[in-house]
């Protein structure tokens, strides 16, 4: 047991270590549970969630019987009914860093561990503005940068689910319309836990009065090299491509049916103008706000967590 590196506010667990501090033992999944959880996505390996993942869940879980005893103590306080609010928990992280995969794999977990709580999910993809609009404000080529999303819609949607009210709507985005889709709405129903993963989840906007952070009682950011993020934005780029392939309604149809090495060349530049800007100017300089941050290595293995100290 030691403190292998401190990084400013943060302690750094090596995997070795942070795997110790949950007893495998004890955990109530079996290995069809598991088996699962594996098969959302054929790379996450068994041994990242119950290395990584199951003791961050613990971790969380001590968060979210915090909450729950602070909100009974105001209550009491105030001598007021006990109000049901949602625990929001937030993903942050670079475009393609695997924000989505996490979120799915802890809402799982929390699922298998406490099938009573009600645990949503939700991506902050919907709350950009459409491409129609984005084109108006000369924001096409900024697509993820804070002044591409609807904050204010956003910041509405968070405290609609705060607040506990039913059925509160999300706007939905498409990766292979490239666009907001008009008529099909997400919805949130008054959650235990609502994980929202986004970029922008620990951004400031700088004329706001709210800040999308402010919602968040727990927040996460995913972290690897860029180089990495880089071959992953890539590889997930070819999927998109090859699904792309038979669908004339793709975005990415046209480029699909050109040659291969002109379509990574086109994506390699919006990484590199886009996605990797967007990292360096607006995403990273957000990290150390979060509470938790996963490091990851080749092929999304986690070697490192990092834990706020206050
Ligand atoms: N733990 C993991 N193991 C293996 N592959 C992963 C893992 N996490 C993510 N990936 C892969 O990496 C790519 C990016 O992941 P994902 O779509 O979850 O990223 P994201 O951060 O939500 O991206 P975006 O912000 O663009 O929506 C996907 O192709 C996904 O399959
Ligand atoms: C939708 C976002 C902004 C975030 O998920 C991202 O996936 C994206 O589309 N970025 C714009 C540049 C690109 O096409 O990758």
């Amino acid at each position: 047991m030691m403190m292998v590196e401190k990084l400013g506010n943060y302690d750094r667990f090596e995997r070795d270590h942070w795997r110790n501090l949950f007893d495998a033992e004890t955990v109530p999944l079996d290995q069809v549970d598991l088996d699962a959880i594996q098969s959302l996505n054929d790379r996450i390996s068994v041994a990242d969630v119950k290395e990584i993942y199951m003791p961050l869940v613990h971790y969380l879980l001590m968060r979210y019987d915090e909450f729950q005893r602070v909100n009974d103590d105001r209550s009491a306080f105030l001598k007021t009914p006990r109000r049901h609010v949602p625990f929001l928990m937030g993903i942050a992280g670079s475009v393609a860093v695997g924000k989505s995969t996490s979120a799915r794999l802890l809402a799982l977990l929390l699922h298998h561990l406490h099938p009573e709580l009600n645990v949503q999910q939700i991506t902050t993809d919907g709350f950009l503005y459409p491409n129609s609009v984005l084109e108006k404000k000369g924001l096409l080529d900024d697509k993820g940068f804070p002044d591409s999303y609807d904050m204010g819609k956003l910041i509405q949607f968070l405290n609609d689910v705060k607040q506990s009210k039913p059925k509160v709507t999300a706007p939905k985005y498409s990766h292979q319309v490239y666009d907001v889709i008009p008529d099909e709405v997400d919805i949130v129903d008054q959650p235990d836990i609502l994980i929202v993963e986004g970029i922008n989840v620990l951004q400031l906007p700088s004329q706001a009065e709210l800040f999308v952070s402010d919602f968040f009682d727990f927040s996460l950011y995913v972290d690897a090299d860029p180089k990495l993020i880089e071959h992953w934005y890539l590889e997930r780029f070819g999927m998109l491509l090859d699904s792309a392939f038979n669908d004339p309604t793709n975005y990415y149809h046209e480029l699909a049916t050109s040659s291969r090495e002109d379509a990574f060349l086109y994506a390699r530049q919006v990484w590199d103008a886009v996605n990797l800007r967007n990292l360096n100017e607006y995403i990273l300089p957000t990290r150390n706000r979060a509470n938790v941050i996963l490091h990851k290595m080749q092929h999304h293995m986690i070697d490192a967590v990092y834990l706020r100290q206050y």
